[in-house]
């Protein structure tokens, strides 16, 4: 019998607004795994770029930037999310504004930025196991993966919920806006060549759609417990 050697990796791509960051820390803190945010390493990608002045179409320079990124993710305390160290200075809530996620989604289609970003994410496979949430996680980065869940829900539910996110937060934006970014977004990420955001031929498909967090969490527990027991 084929023996497997690596740890388990549960893997939860989708579009932006879907839940994937959301479900993916519950997830692994329901199972005392590993978590990978990997568009957080595309938004410090972004966020390095404004810093350095480099321009957003420069491709050698970002993935220079990108290779050489001096990332920190700190686990939060109980309950609180991953903070984020950019050469040691916290840029948790920086990385997280609707300017630097549209920022990342221009830099993400390059492919020497992905190629300088990939083994640093596969680092994260560890034991007791992984799950990791972004745009290529099933199709690209962790092909093998025991779970794989392409998670939608419709742009205008994902832009309220953003909304209502940003809104807790203190940002001031505005729902038309938001749709419409979403719009532009879900269009760069799933035209461009390299990597475009797209379910996995073994994925499964969860519409979350007019779900409560809750209920899509059971869903997805429900997958773990049939594949990995
Ligand atoms: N099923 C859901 N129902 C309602 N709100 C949700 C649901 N899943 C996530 N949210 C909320 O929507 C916002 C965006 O979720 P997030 O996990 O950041 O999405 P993503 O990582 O896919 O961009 C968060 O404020 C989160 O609490
Ligand atoms: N695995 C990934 C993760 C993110 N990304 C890019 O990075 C951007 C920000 O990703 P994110 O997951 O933090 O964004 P949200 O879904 O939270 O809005 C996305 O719009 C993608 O363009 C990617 O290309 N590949």
């Amino acid at each position: 019998m084929k023996q497997n050697l690596s740890a388990p990796v549960i893997t939860i791509d989708g579009p932006s607004g879907a839940g994937k960051g959301t479900i993916t820390q519950l997830v692994a803190k329901k199972l005392g795994w590993t978590l990978l945010d990997s568009g957080a390493l595309y938004r410090l990608t972004a966020l390095a770029a404004e810093t350095a002045g480099v321009a957003l179409e420069d491709e050698q320079r970002l993935s220079e930037l990108a290779l050489s990124l001096d990332v920190e993710f700190v686990p939060g305390d109980y309950g609180e999310p991953v903070n984020v160290l950019l050469n040691g200075n916290d840029v948790t809530r920086d990385i997280r504004t609707e300017t630097c996620g549209n920022n990342a989604s221009k830099v993400a289609p390059l492919p020497s930025v992905r190629a300088a970003l990939l083994q640093r994410q596969r680092d994260f496979q560890q034991f007791p196991g992984l799950v990791a949430d972004g745009r290529d996680m099933g199709t690209v980065v962790f092909p093998d993966a025991a779970i794989k869940v392409f998670m939608t829900a419709s742009a205008e539910e994902r832009a309220e919920r953003r909304y209502r996110q940003l809104k807790d937060k203190g940002e001031d934006v505005k729902i038309a806006t938001l749709l419409s970014e979403i719009r532009e977004r879900d269009a760069r990420d799933t035209g461009r060549a390299t990597a475009p955001l797209k379910p996995a031929d073994d994925a499964v498909m969860l519409d979350t759609t007019g779900l409560g967090i809750e209920e899509v969490l059971a869903q997805v527990l429900k997958l773990v417990e049939e594949s990995i027991g």
